[in-house]
């Protein structure tokens, strides 16, 4: 349970381009039961009372990226107020690289409308000023380009066939100057930065340097 006096769990995100491990990383730590783990809702945003908001956004970035973000953002702020009795909260990216990243690239692409970038906004500074959004640790998986564009197209998500490199490059370097550099938008939390290149073979010890940092003492109850 929490350890007393903690009014919320110990809450990690996990933040990457598109392809760098996230879901790998999340799978490691799926096996601890100290862990509540919150995975990207992506079948919430293929299927929005059955619209593919995902596909639709990618298909018409014009039309559809104000949806889209809009609903990213509240399925967003549903997992960060989740509630959970376990000590620790692991999510997959965060209201804060929705609105820091995500729109960051759709305005920069000029995708994104002022009237529609200004109401995501206001949104974005109303729930992060009157909910307790707090996170305790931001992890990093830091990749290139060039691998998590490979990983994709390997992938082979059906909405993502047609993502040009150019675009995990500019979605790269916006993570580097949020995460890295932290030259862009404010850091919400310390930051640990994994190289997130490392193949699945060999990336469990690159896991077991953050282990320590999720796994102190303080926060997870003595147990029993
Ligand atoms: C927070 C947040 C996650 C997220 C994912 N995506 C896209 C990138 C991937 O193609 C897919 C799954 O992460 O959704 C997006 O366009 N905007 C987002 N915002």
């Amino acid at each position: 349970f929490l350890k007393e006096g903690r009014t919320r769990p110990y809450t990690v995100i996990v933040e990457g381009n598109i392809g760098s491990g996230k879901t790998t990383f999340l799978n490691y730590f799926n096996r601890n039961k100290d862990v509540c783990v919150l995975a990207e809702p992506v079948e919430m945003w293929r299927d929005c009372d059955g619209y593919n908001l995902l596909g639709a956004m990618y298909e018409d970035p014009k039309r559809w990226s104000f949806t889209f973000q809009s609903y990213v953002q509240l399925t967003m702020l549903q997992q960060h107020t989740k509630e959970t009795d376990l000590p620790i909260k692991l999510m997959e990216r965060s209201i804060y690289s929705a609105r820091y990243c995500f729109v960051e690239q759709l305005k920069r692409d000029k995708v994104l409308s002022g009237p529609s970038e200004s109401v995501i906004n206001a949104w974005f500074n109303w729930v992060t000023s009157n909910k307790n959004l707090d996170v305790d640790l931001v992890v990093y998986l830091r990749t290139t380009p060039e691998v998590v564009y490979e990983r994709m197209m390997k992938r082979n998500r059906a909405e993502e066939k047609s993502v040009p490199l150019e675009y995990l490059k500019s979605l790269h370097k916006i993570h580097e100057d949020w995460l890295y550099y932290k030259t862009l938008h404010h850091c919400p939390a310390p930051v640990i930065i994994l190289n997130a290149n490392l193949d699945r073979s060999n990336i469990a010890n690159e896991y077991e340097k953050c282990e320590s940092h999720i796994f102190n003492k303080e926060v997870v109850t003595a147990r029993a």
